[in-house]
């Protein structure tokens, strides 16, 4: 057998934790004693219906004893009602038991999603960007999925196997103390079948959920940026990466479908050996006068009906085990520390952050193990200045940008506000101060209101109307059948490319931060969809330190300062006029690519003009795909 470690070839160093043992228990135990009543009912029924399957068996055992004897008809007959009426119980019983201990689980596995869900959405920026959306996802989505599975379906039946088990063991020693030594002879059988199993199967299980986590990253991050693999032709890439990763994860539950057959040819050779020694203890003390045959019987019977749940057993223990892995990694992002606030509920109406500096200083950064992508950064945003970093694509400007706004932990490096580092500054106060809009918008399904709702709860619908008028979007707002209350999103009505990006400029207005970072390349240079989302964004931001990634040149010339980078390094800075007189890079980029009358700083420009012929798409950089790059 490999060692799963290499057999996988799984790197999980990036991943969300996953809980020890030890701390799943503690989670399960703590939920389970918020529930007292439930947990209690529970238990008793388990018990309950486990005991009255104990009836028969015995039942039978005085049946025999008493027909060697000569009883009459009329006592065989009490017996079997005894045994018919046993059997309507304990069936009764198990039913019962078995709806109480499903509710018990859903109730403590819905708290636990609540805690899982309301930890990740205090997830600091950077551990989410680190550990990728997909994780948590496939944490939120297929692990509750298993967990629910186990709860609704084998979870209760695998605690009455348990129960069953024990006290079928006990009613063994209670029938007679060798008899039930006889039986614990298949006992070291067992255990050991199930530590072969167990040792080998539990690390499967858990690297099983890496792998399929990985893949769904894998697929996630594929789909989402879409649009940029197909821009580079990187498709065939990319499905190389989702098989590679769907490789590993079947080929791990293969290895653990091979264990299992092993396993359960293990356990019939420990059925074989509690069986043979209990009819042999029975034949031994009957004949020696010791027992009663019925006695035997009923101890033959008791161990038979071991097998069921002991197959029970083996058979959920597969899922069971699946599932205690899914909540291994649900409880491992509640340990991670709460970085919400103490007060995390929002506090009313917060005073607007005064315009604030910003220093960045990364000396270096680069993804993981991957080549710098950044060195050398030495940057200072003054109160309220709007800075437009500029570039080829790949330059590093999303990188930067991610940096400054807290998303991204430079490598080497850090970024103050206020003279203050943004690590030190705690996640709530973090996206108090600083919002970013990237080239990923999420509309959230709903009402539009409660979309913009998300910024500022507490705005009015006419604060909310003010918002979308700020950023040019009152047009499409009055062609909404609804107004504020239209569903958009998914089921919804679909906002387009710039719409989706006023929503977020109007989410960005609501929200009210000192900061602003823009990294949006919604629109191609020279649009009228491009001025006017530039237009937009410079009301947006308004009043408040602004860095702009600039995917349109237009972007960069109405910033109070523009920031050239070239692989990873300023290449130039200063302002669009100095940038123009000193010939460089910048000039060239400009002269090149100028359409015969730029767009002209927004609050001056009187007209939609269409006086800009959009010759190509001037404005953008040269190895950047002319095709829409908006991934969200
Ligand atoms: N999450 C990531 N993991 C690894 N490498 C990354 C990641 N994001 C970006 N990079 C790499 O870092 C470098 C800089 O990328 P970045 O996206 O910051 O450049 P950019 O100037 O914003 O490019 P674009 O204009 O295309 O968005 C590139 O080589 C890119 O491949």
């Amino acid at each position: 057998m490999t060692d799963p470690s290499t057999a996988s070839g799984i790197e999980a160093r990036h991943l969300l934790p996953t809980a020890t043992g030890r701390q799943t228990w503690a989670a399960l135990r703590t939920e389970l004693a918020r529930l007292p009543l439930l947990s209690a009912v529970a238990g008793t029924l388990l018990v309950a219906a486990s005991a009255t399957g104990l009836v028969a068996p015995w039942v039978l055992g005085r049946l025999v004893d008493d027909v060697i004897a000569g009883t009459d008809t009329q006592q065989v007959v009490a017996w079997s009602g005894v045994i018919a009426g046993a059997a309507v119980l304990a069936g009764l019983l198990t039913a019962a038991g078995a709806a109480v201990a499903a509710r018990l689980g859903e109730t403590v596995l819905a708290r636990l999603r609540e805690r899982v869900l309301d930890r990740a959405l205090h997830l600091p920026s950077a551990t989410l960007e680190r550990a990728g959306t997909g994780d948590l996802v496939a944490r939120a989505g297929d692990d509750v999925a298993v967990v629910t599975n186990v709860i609704a379906t084998s979870g209760p039946a695998f605690l009455g196997a348990t129960l069953s088990v024990v006290l079928t063991a006990l009613g063994l020693f209670a029938l007679d103390w060798r008899l039930g030594i006889a039986g614990l002879a298949a006992a070291p059988a067992y255990a050991l079948a199930l530590r072969w199993y167990l040792r080998r199967s539990v690390p499967y299980y858990a690297r099983e959920r890496v792998a399929t986590g990985e893949r769904t990253q894998a697929t996630a991050e594929a789909l989402r940026g879409s649009a940029t693999v197909r821009a580079y032709r990187m498709e065939d890439a990319h499905v190389a990466r989702i098989a590679d990763r769907s490789g590993v994860a079947r080929d791990l539950s293969l290895e653990i479908f091979g264990l299992f057959t092993r396993f359960g040819l293990r356990i019939n050779r420990s059925e074989f050996v509690g069986l043979a020694a209990v009819l042999l203890a029975g034949f031994l003390l009957v004949r020696e006068d010791l027992s009663t045959v019925g006695a035997a019987t009923t101890a033959a019977l008791y161990f038979h009906r071991l097998f069921n749940p002991i197959g029970l057993l083996l058979f959920e223990s597969d899922s069971v085990l699946q599932a205690g892995a899914s909540l291994a990694r649900l409880v491992g992002v509640t340990t991670l520390p709460d970085t919400a606030s103490p007060d995390s509920s929002r506090p009313a109406r917060p005073e607007r952050p005064e315009p604030a500096a910003l220093e960045v200083t990364v000396a270096q950064h680069r993804y993981d193990d991957g080549p710098v992508v950044l060195r050398d950064i030495t940057l200072r945003l003054a109160p309220g200045e709007r800075v437009a970093l500029v570039g080829a694509s790949g330059a590093g400007k999303s990188t930067l940008a991610g940096i400054i706004a807290g998303i991204i932990e430079p490598s080497q490096g850090s970024v103050r506000l206020r003279d203050v580092p943004l690590a030190q500054l705690g996640e709530h106060q973090l996206r108090r101060e600083i919002a970013l809009i990237s080239q990923e918008v999420h509309v959230f399904a709903g009402p539009l209101a409660d979309d913009l709702r998300l910024a500022d709860p507490d705005a009015t619908d006419a604060e909310l109307t003010r918002a979308l008028d700020l950023v040019g979007a009152t047009g499409w707002l009055r062609t909404l059948p609804d107004g504020l209350a239209t569903a958009v999103g998914e089921g919804g009505r679909q906002l387009t490319a710039a719409q989706a990006q006023h929503l977020a400029l109007a989410r960005l207005v609501l929200a009210d931060p000192a900061v602003a970072v823009l990294d949006e390349a919604t629109a191609e240079a020279g649009s009228a969809g491009a001025r006017d989302l530039d237009r937009a964004a410079v009301a947006a931001t308004e009043g408040r330190t602004t860095l702009v990634v600039a995917h349109r040149l237009s972007q960069a010339a109405t910033a109070d300062r523009i920031v050239v980078l070239n692989q990873g390094r300023v290449a130039e800075h200063g302002t669009h006029a100095e940038l123009l007189a000193a010939g460089g890079g910048y000039s060239h980029l400009w002269r090149s690519w100028r359409t015969p009358d730029p767009v002209p700083p927004p609050a001056r420009e009187s007209t939609e003009g269409n006086r800009h012929p959009n010759v190509g798409a001037p404005g953008t950089f040269p190895d950047q795909p002319a095709t829409t790059r908006v991934r969200g």
